[in-house]
């Protein structure tokens, strides 16, 4: 699935936070998003996911030269973001079954699993409530929220927050296995992650 968007802008209020942002990426390629602190990279993923809508601007995402309604979005997408949350009252497995269900889908315990051990997660984890989980815990059962369905996009804002190093080398096989059947963006300041971008977009000010 191609992305596609242009004249994106964003004002909060009478700030302006994104201001005529166009770009693109296609399967196959990493589009990264980079730029100082508060400078948008957030808002302009949270505007491709849907999550928020442009104050200007248009988001598509192409299939075969059709543009996918809306509507269907969530279908076709995976999210992982510092302000999206995972329930923590429910096991990372009881999460992962609410989130496919969300969407539409009933996937085996099994599948679960697995995407659950991709990230690293350990069996004896899968059925303890995750707010007894480490910070870099959560942001595996996070990442794993976002991949469980193979969304043909995948939007990663600051996916390495809380990884160690052993998650960071994870992280990046990840995103280049995914790169290979999805298309990927990256929102991030690590110039490690900014090195994946097949397409950097640099945010200003
Ligand atoms: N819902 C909101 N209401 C008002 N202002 C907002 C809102 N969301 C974001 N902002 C402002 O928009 C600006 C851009 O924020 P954003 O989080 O997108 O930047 P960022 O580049 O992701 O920053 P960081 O690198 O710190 O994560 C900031 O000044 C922020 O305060």
């Amino acid at each position: 699935m191609e992305l596609r968007f242009s004249g994106l802008s964003k004002r909060f209020g009478r700030r302006a936070v994104l201001r005529n942002v166009n770009g693109a990426a296609k399967p196959g390629e990493v589009l990264v998003v980079t730029g100082p602190n508060g400078s948008g990279k957030s808002t302009l993923l949270n505007i491709l996911g849907g999550l928020l809508r442009p104050s200007q601007g248009e988001v598509s995402y192409l299939a075969n030269g059709r543009a996918l309604p809306k509507e269907e979005w969530h279908r076709h997408l995976g999210v992982c973001a510092p302000d999206l949350s995972v329930y923590e009252e429910l096991s990372a497995m009881e999460n992962l079954r609410f989130f496919t269900q969300v969407r539409g889908l009933r996937l085996p315990d099994k599948e679960l699993a697995a995407v659950l051990e991709q990230l690293g997660l350990k069996g004896a984890d899968f059925s303890r409530p995750v707010k007894q989980f480490s910070s870099g815990m959560l942001q595996r059962v996070k990442l794993a929220q976002a991949l469980v369905h193979r969304p043909e996009v995948l939007l990663l804002d600051e996916p390495s927050s809380n990884l160690d190093e052993a998650g960071h080398r994870l992280l990046k096989e990840l995103v280049m296995a995914w790169r290979e059947r999805a298309t990927v963006v990256v929102a991030t300041n690590d110039p490690r992650e900014v090195a994946w971008g097949d397409r950097v977009l640099e945010l200003a000010h």
